[in-house]
């Protein structure tokens, strides 16, 4: 539950909303068995709490790679219409994914034309072990977003997870700014993925994209809750 400080102040915050444009706020990920998927949809839905949001998923298939480029002419015209992106991948081999790599570089286009300038991004990956090396991610995507001349949105909370007293269920319990991270167990399917936390996690950073969006485009006031 947000605090009643937090409540007044989306309160404030929907009355201006409420009289800016609309933003929109896609989140590409790609997921070879459906964890990644679980973490994206949790994103999004914290980013559906902000008004004038209009949120997207989409996914990065493996079926539109060809000859090891990605293409989804779709796809690139909704990320051009966006304002913020959000990337999101497993960890695989200490990396973004294979299928992630090859949507990257077919943004070469936008990046030479800079049509993505001045958007906002941000990132998120999965992996199964609790480090698994997957630090590596969220900087591939956001020397990504630098290329593209975006601007990086990193997690706004506090680690959990760090002292005698802390739980898997803790937000932020991987203790990752940079983008968020989660972990799911090898053995376990998605219906399994990540831990409460780390849901809690991604729909915060979900909500704190879209509202530092509103803020980017329409100037609308907006402080992180602590
Ligand atoms: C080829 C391969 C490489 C992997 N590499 C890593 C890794 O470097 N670090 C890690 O912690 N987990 C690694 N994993 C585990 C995946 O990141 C993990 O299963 C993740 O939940 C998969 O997400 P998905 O279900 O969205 O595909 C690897 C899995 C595979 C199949």
């Amino acid at each position: 539950m947000p605090s009643p400080i937090v409540s007044a102040r989306r309160a404030v915050s929907w009355a201006v909303v409420g009289m800016a444009s609309g933003t929109i706020v896609t989140s590409g990920y790609h997921s070879v068995h459906g964890h990644t998927r679980v973490l994206a949809e949790h994103l999004a839905d914290g980013a559906r709490l902000v008004p004038g949001a209009r949120v997207h998923l989409v996914e990065i298939r493996a079926e539109d790679v060809t000859a090891g480029r990605w293409h989804d002419a779709g796809v690139l015209a909704l990320l051009g219409r966006s304002d913020a992106i959000v990337l999101g991948c497993p960890t695989l081999m200490g990396s973004v994914s294979a299928v992630f790599k090859a949507f990257m570089e077919a943004a070469f286009t936008p990046f030479t034309t800079q049509a993505w300038k001045d958007k906002l991004a941000g990132g998120f990956t999965m992996s199964a072990s609790q480090s698994g090396d997957k630090l590596a991610v969220p900087q591939q995507l956001a020397v990504f977003a630098a290329q593209l001349g975006m601007q990086w949105i990193g997690v706004g909370d506090m680690p959990g997870n760090n002292w005698s007293g802390g739980d898997r269920d803790d937000v932020n319990r991987l203790g990752s700014w940079l983008g968020l991270m989660s972990q799911s167990h090898a053995d376990r399917g998605a219906e399994d993925a990540g831990s409460r936390g780390d849901l809690v996690t991604a729909e915060r950073y979900g909500e704190r994209i879209a509202w530092l969006t509103q803020r980017w485009v329409n100037a609308v006031s907006y402080e992180t809750p602590g």
